[in-house]
């Protein structure tokens, strides 16, 4: 999959730019706050709809402005092309895919992935469990058929049982959510668990390349309850607990899952450099990943990556992604320090005030 064209309004400090893109690497280059990120942000905003970087979504729009679009056409070897967009205006965001409105943002989601190592990236490793449940759940809702239809059912039943909690209604009452939540949360973590096993494999593989001092890796996956038993178990026993607390305490939105290395079983062993290139393999491992499953490689954005790495490292991922076949969109304050593959191809842009010039 590849992004051919992108445009973007009213996003930070880009008020009006559009950006014809290369099929390989596309490298932008610029001084501090030039608007490099914010590019990525936009490419990143049509597959998530959310930035990556922490913060208000109003922070997104460029100040002074009522409402902020980004517009791609992308091109992918299954779907063909597809003209894509979303716009914020007040509080609403709005899908477009085909020159209509969608419903929901799910249809504008389908069409198009990115993934980005920024350097909040190390947070995958060592910040709360949310970025990592998000970082899965991202997958499974591109892979797995039943995703949303499970995810749903669970959030339903999760809120209902939540405000019953809070009411104080107890017993029999509470059966019929137990029982929806532990259906759709048995599912959830089986999806999982799916996910991690073929992923799993490829991110040891980048660990070797990339971490090789560490030694092995292993990972844990916890599901959100007690080992072994059953959520509808677990939400019985934990019922009177519950209601002291107003909220339901386990189940696949308390699930977390941890990398550790032979050398460095804590997370806490790992200098920061060594969080950003484990988050660095788990989220090329995910991008390689999801090329073997859905036959597409997500377009893959790398903000800043000589300031996150030192030149060996930014060396040895950028020969991994030489072999692989991805869109990359690369920022940079200069270009990177390792000499780039002669036989990878590239378009270099000149990035100054939000505005993005090809340098021929
Ligand atoms: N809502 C907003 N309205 C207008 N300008 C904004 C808004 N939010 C951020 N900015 C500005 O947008 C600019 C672009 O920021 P961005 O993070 O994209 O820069 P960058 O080129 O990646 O810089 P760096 O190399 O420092 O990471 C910054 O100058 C920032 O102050």
């Amino acid at each position: 999959m590849r992004i051919r064209e992108l445009r973007v309004e009213n996003l930070r400090n880009i008020s009006s730019a559009s950006v014809s893109l290369g099929p390989g690497l596309n490298l932008f280059l610029g001084a501090n706050g030039a608007g490099k990120t914010s590019l990525l942000e936009a490419a990143f905003l049509l597959s998530h709809a959310r930035s990556f970087r922490s913060g208000k979504r109003e922070s997104l729009v460029r100040r002074g402005a009522e409402s902020l679009s980004v517009f791609a056409v992308v091109e992918s070897g299954s779907r063909g092309e597809r003209r894509v967009g979303l716009r914020r205006d007040a509080d609403k965001w709005v899908g477009r895919v085909d020159g209509r409105n969608t419903e929901g943002l799910v249809e504008l989601l389908r069409e198009i992935a990115v993934v980005c190592f920024e350097p909040g990236s190390h947070g995958l490793i060592g910040g709360p469990g949310e970025e990592r449940r998000r970082f899965l759940d991202w997958a499974l809702f591109h892979v797995e058929q039943e995703f949303m239809d499970v995810a749903r059912r669970y959030r339903r039943a999760l809120k209902q049982r939540n405000s019953l909690l809070r009411r104080g209604v107890s017993g029999r009452d509470l059966d019929p959510w137990d029982a929806a939540l532990a259906d759709a949360g048995e599912a959830w973590q089986a999806q999982r668990e799916r996910y991690v096993a073929a992923w799993f494999p490829e991110v040891e593989t980048l660990c070797r390349q990339f971490l090789p001092e560490l030694g092995a890796c292993s990972l844990r996956l916890s599901s959100g309850w007690a080992a072994g038993a059953r959520l509808c178990d677990v939400l019985l026993e934990r019922r009177e607990r519950d209601q002291v607390r107003g909220h339901t305490g386990a189940g696949p939105h308390r699930a977390d899952w941890s990398i550790s290395f032979q050398e460095a079983p804590d997370r806490e062993h790992l200098s920061r450099g060594q969080e950003k290139l484990c988050a660095m393999a788990c989220i090329l491992a995910q991008a390689r990943l999801f090329a073997t499953q859905t036959g597409e490689w997500p377009v893959i954005c790398l903000d800043d990556l000589s300031s996150e790495l030192d030149a060996v490292h930014e060396a040895a991922v950028l020969s991994w992604l030489r072999a692989q076949g991805a869109q990359i969109l690369l920022t940079g304050t200069d270009a990177p320090r390792s000499a780039l593959p002669d036989d990878m191809e590239r378009m270099t842009f000149h990035v100054e005030q939000g505005q993005f010039s090809a340098l021929l």
